[in-house]
C-alpha cells in the first residue's frame, strides 16, 4: 500500500518529527500535488503546519501562470497558506548564461529560502519519487560521474536551519498516478516532461521501461545503492582525513609540502581522495577549477619511478617532486606560454584577462554568438586545454564549405595586433585539433542544427 510505503520510510529516516513546520514546493504536477494531499492527511495526527510554495518560471507565458492559479486555488480549498512568485528565468539566463534547468533551480530555492525563513519553517519537502531517482543515477553515472557525484538523490539533506525531505523517493510514478485518481485529484501536466528534446526525457522514455520489465522493483535497489554508496562515500573520506595529518609536512601559504612516503603507504582507494584533498586545500576557494584530470596527473608524477620531476597545474601551481617529498607553491610564469585545462564545470581564468565558463548541458541548445560554443561532447576526446598559439595553428572554420584557416591568417584579416596575438587563447582537445578561437572563429565542431546530440558543453568567453 501507498501510504504503508510512504509512512515506513518517513519513520526509518525520522522525515517528519510531530510539531514540524514544514514548507512544500508544489508545481501543481501529480508528484507534488499527492505531496500536499499525503501530508495534508498527517496534518492534524502529527499537529504538523503545512505552507505551499509556488513558483512560475515564466517559460510557458500564460499556460504556466495557470498551473500557479491552480496550485493557489487548490491552497485556498484546502486551506493551506500559499505563497507563489512569478521569475522570469529566461531574462535570467540570459544575463548569466546559466542553463534552463540551473537557472529555475537557482531562483526556485532562493524563494524557497525567502518563505521558509518568513514562516520560521524548519523542513522543505519535495516531491521526488523512485523513477527520478533512477534517471538521475543513470545520467549522471552514464556522464562519468565519480565518487560521491554517483550516489543519487538524498531522501534528506541539511538545508538552511532545518533539513530537504523527499518523502516519496521509496514509490513510483505510477503509484502516485494511482494514488491521484484515487483520491480524485487533477494536477497540471507539464508538457516540456513529455518532450524528448531533454537528456532526462531521454532516459525516462528509453531506459527506465526497459528496467522496470526486468524488475518492478528497481527503484528499491537504485535507493539501496545510492545510500551505501553515500554512506561508504562518508567513511572513506573520514577514513582519508584521518591519514592527513602524517601526510603533510607543511602548510604555509608561499609553499607546502608533502611527504610521498606517507601517501604512498596508505591504501590505494585512499590516495585518489586524499591527492584531492591536497588540491582542495591549495587552491583554497577555487576547487571547481579542478578536474579529475589533474589528479591522474598528480598521481602519475608521484607514482613515477624518476626520483625528481615537475608538473605544472592551473593557476600558477608548480608540483615540484623530489625524492620523498613534493613540494607546492604558486608561479607566474615568466614565458608566455601557457597551456591550462579547462574545468568543466566550472570556470578558467586566463592570462589576458578574460574567463571560460564551462558546463554540461543536458537540453538541445539554441545557436550561440561568437562569445559562446555548443561542443557536442562525442565530437572531442576530453580534457578540453587552453593555450596560447603556436607555430602552423590551424583549424577548420565553421561556415560553408568548412575550409581549414591558418590562425595566423585569421588574426590579420580580423586586424587583431601583433601584442594581443601571442596571449589570445587558443582551445583545442586532448588530440590537438582546434575547436575554438575565442571572440574570434569557431570551428565546425560547434553544434549545427541536429537534434539529436547526446550531451553538450557549453562554454563562455567573458571578461574576468
Ligand atoms: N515550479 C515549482 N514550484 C514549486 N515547487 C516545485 C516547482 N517545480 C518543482 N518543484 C518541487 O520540486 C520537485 C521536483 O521537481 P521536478 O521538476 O523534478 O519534478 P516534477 O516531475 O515536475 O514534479 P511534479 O509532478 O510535482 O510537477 C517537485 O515534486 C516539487 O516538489
Amino acid at each position: 500500500m501507498f501510504e504503508q510505503k510512504v509512512l515506513s520510510e518517513i519513520n526509518r529516516y525520522q522525515l517528519i518529527p510531530r510539531k514540524s513546520r514544514i514548507l512544500v514546493g508544489v508545481s501543481g504536477g501529480p508528484d507534488s500535488l499527492v505531496l500536499l494531499h499525503f501530508l495534508c492527511s498527517l496534518k492534524e495526527r502529527l499537529e504538523l503546519e503545512l505552507v505551499v510554495a509556488h513558483v512560475d518560471h515564466m517559460f510557458r507565458g500564460e499556460e504556466s501562470y495557470e498551473d500557479y492559479q491552480f496550485v493557489e486555488k487548490t491552497c485556498q480549498e484546502w486551506n493551506i497558506p500559499f505563497e507563489g512568485k512569478r521569475i522570469n528565468v529566461p531574462v535570467y539566463m540570459e544575463r548569466t548564461g546559466d542553463s534552463s534547468q540551473i537557472a529555475a533551480r537557482t531562483l526556485r530555492y532562493a524563494f524557497f529560502e525567502q518563505v521558509m525563513k518568513k514562516y520560521q519553517l524548519s523542513i522543505l519537502a519535495l516531491g521526488h519519487h523512485g523513477d527520478d531517482q533512477i534517471e538521475t543515477m543513470l545520467m549522471r553515472m552514464t556522464r562519468g560521474a565519480s565518487g560521491i557525484a554517483r550516489a543519487g538523490i538524498a531522501v534528506k539533506r541539511p538545508f538552511l536551519n532545518g533539513e530537504i525531505i523527499r518523502p516519496f523517493l521509496v514509490v513510483t510514478k505510477e503509484e502516485i498516478h494511482a494514488y491521484a485518481s484515487r483520491c480524485k485529484l487533477t494536477p497540471r501536466l507539464d508538457p516540456s516532461n513529455q518532450l524528448d528534446n531533454y537528456v532526462r526525457n531521454r532516459f525516462r522514455h528509453d531506459v527506465l521501461p526497459a528496467l522496470k520489465r526486468e524488475n518492478p522493483k528497481v527503484h528499491e535497489h537504485f535507493q539501496r545503492f545510492s545510500e551505501e554508496l553515500a554512506l561508504d562515500e562518508q567513511f572513506l573520506q573520514q577514513m582519508t582525513e584521518n591519514y592527513m595529518e602524517k601526510i603533510w609536512l607543511s602548510k604555509t601559504k608561499g609553499e607546502s609540502q608533502i611527504d610521498l612516503n606517507q601517501l604512498l603507504m596508505i591504501p590505494k582507494p585512499l590516495q585518489r581522495r586524499a591527492i584531492q584533498l591536497i588540491l582542495n586545500y591549495l587552491y583554497l576557494k577555487r576547487p571547481s577549477s579542478l578536474s579529475a584530470v589533474h589528479i591522474d596527473q598528480l598521481s602519475a608524477l608521484f607514482f613515477n619511478p624518476h626520483p625528481s620531476a615537475e608538473l605544472h597545474l592551473p593557476e600558477g601551481l608548480i608540483a615540484e617532486k623530489s625524492y620523498g617529498t613534493c613540494t607546492f607553491r604558486f608561479h607566474q610564469k615568466e614565458s608566455s606560454d601557457y597551456s591550462i585545462i579547462i574545468a568543466i564545470p566550472g570556470e578558467t581564468l586566463l592570462p589576458n584577462g578574460y574567463k571560460i565558463k564551462a558546463q554540461y548541458l543536458e537540453e538541445t541548445p539554441d545557436q550561440a554568438g561568437n562569445h559562446s560554443f555548443y561542443l557536442p561532447v562525442h565530437k572531442i576526446k576530453l580534457p578540453l586545454i587552453v593555450r596560447n598559439r603556436r607555430n602552423g595553428d590551424n583549424m577548420i572554420i565553421k561556415g560553408k564549405g568548412n575550409h581549414t584557416k591558418k590562425l595566423k591568417d585569421i588574426f590579420i584579416n580580423e586586424k587583431i595586433p601583433m601584442q594581443i596575438r601571442q596571449n589570445w587563447p587558443v582551445l583545442i582537445d586532448q588530440s590537438g585539433v582546434i575547436v575554438w578561437l575565442p571572440g574570434l572563429k569557431k570551428s565546425n565542431l560547434e553544434f549545427v542544427d541536429t537534434y539529436d546530440e547526446q550531451s553538450f558543453i557549453y562554454l563562455e568567453y567573458h571578461k574576468a
